[in-house]
């Protein structure tokens, strides 16, 4: 019996230890505070982020890091993106050698636009990532709770430790295929959230099924732009963790990014946005690293950009959307055509 440790019960690492100890592992769940862990020991239900969901009275809940990670086969990392590297220094003592850690947050690190497996590698095995898996796709806790079907890719360059976890946690409502683009899977799944932001803005503004759609098809055409000039394979982008996330992230009534956007197309600010929730809102963090980085390579990302204005300088959300709208106009393969010599 393998040993899984999910470090975050938040919603993401609740309904991941879930699964785990559904599919028989041995599973520990990290709770960071004393109060909602003995409360998720006492009601078999975390209230606070996965409100209404009974969870598997199997696993083992403890705020005890060196209980949860000493002796754990498979490590996953379940907390938000500016939590990864402080978490990793404070458990790396406890990992044995041969252990598997996975990367469940999707973001990017800001000052040093990290991926989370590379803030991972650096933290716990001086840069090298071949024990590293990272775990993305189409897939809120609030539908994985509830056992319906969900396809998501475990990505490493290291296929055996991918295959592990596909192992530990796949069963017949949660289908995990491998892949070995960790940069593309990792980036797909950060960079979708700075697009669910806009077409929540989209929504808050009133506009409809055509801006939702139309955001989506541009927001991914930049992602790839940026994810080549990164190192990523373009082929993932049209799979689980490229336009598979983007589609669920842009469209469902669970996202929190998306959410957000309606809220900031309504007239709220990110301050007042983040001081009025407990949950995460990756997207705002990776808005601005996003626009920074594409400014280091030199990508055009057009919808990233004005989302940052909007953001972050107060730019009004309808004046954004007249910027975009009111470019000049372009091939839609400018990018493929420019490249062989195709230019009009
Ligand atoms: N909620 C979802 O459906 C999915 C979330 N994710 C990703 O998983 C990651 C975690 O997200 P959620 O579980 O949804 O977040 P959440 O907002 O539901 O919970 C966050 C958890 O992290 C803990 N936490 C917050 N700050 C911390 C810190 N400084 N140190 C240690 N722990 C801290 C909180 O106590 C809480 O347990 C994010 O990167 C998110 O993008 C990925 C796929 C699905
Ligand atoms: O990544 C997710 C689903 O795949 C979760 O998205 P939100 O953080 O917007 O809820």
């Amino acid at each position: 019996m393998l040993k899984v440790a999910v470090i975050g019960a938040g919603s993401w690492g609740t309904a991941l230890a879930n699964i785990a100890a559904e599919n028989a592992n041995c599973t520990y769940l990290w709770v960071r505070r004393r109060k909602l862990a003995d409360e998720i020991i006492k009601t078999h239900e975390n209230r606070l982020y996965l409100p209404g969901a009974k969870i598997s009275t199997e696993i083992n809940i403890s705020t005890n890091l060196e209980q949860v990670v000493s002796k754990a086969d498979i490590v996953i990392m379940a907390v938000p993106s500016h939590a990864v590297r402080v978490m990793a220094k404070q458990l790396r003592y406890y990992l044995k050698n041969d252990v598997v850690v996975v990367s469940a947050s999707k973001g990017i690190e800001l000052d040093s636009f990290k991926r989370m497996s590379q803030v991972l590698a650096e933290e716990l095995y001086n840069g090298d990532n071949k024990n590293l898996v990272a775990l993305s796709g189409p897939s809120h806790a609030e539908e994985v709770i509830r056992n319906l079907p969900t396809a998501i890719v475990a990505a490493s360059s290291n296929q055996h430790a991918a295959e592990m976890l596909q192992d530990a946690l796949m069963n017949t409502n949660f289908r995990i295929y491998t892949n070995t683009d960790i940069i593309g899977v990792e980036l797909g799944g950060a960079l979708k959230n700075v697009i669910a932001i806009c077409s929540g803005i989209s929504d808050g503004l009133g506009f409809g099924d055509n801006s939702r759609a139309a955001l989506m098809t541009r927001g991914i055409t930049e992602i790839i732009r940026l994810g080549i000039a990164l190192g990523a394979k373009p082929e993932t982008f049209s799979g689980l963790s490229g336009i598979g996330d983007l589609i669920v992230t842009c469209s469902s009534q669970f996202s929190r990014n998306r959410k957000a956007g309606m809220k900031i197309g309504q007239g709220k600010t990110v301050k007042e946005i983040t001081e009025s929730t407990n949950m995460v809102i990756e997207g705002f963090n990776t808005t601005k690293a996003t626009f920074l980085l594409a400014k280091k390579y030199g990508i055009e990302m057009p919808i990233t950009e004005q989302a940052y204005l909007v953001l972050f300088e107060g730019k009004n959300p309808a004046a954004a959307v007249n910027s975009l709208m009111n470019r000049v106009g372009k091939h839609e393969h400018e990018d493929t055509i420019s490249q062989n010599f195709f230019i009009r």
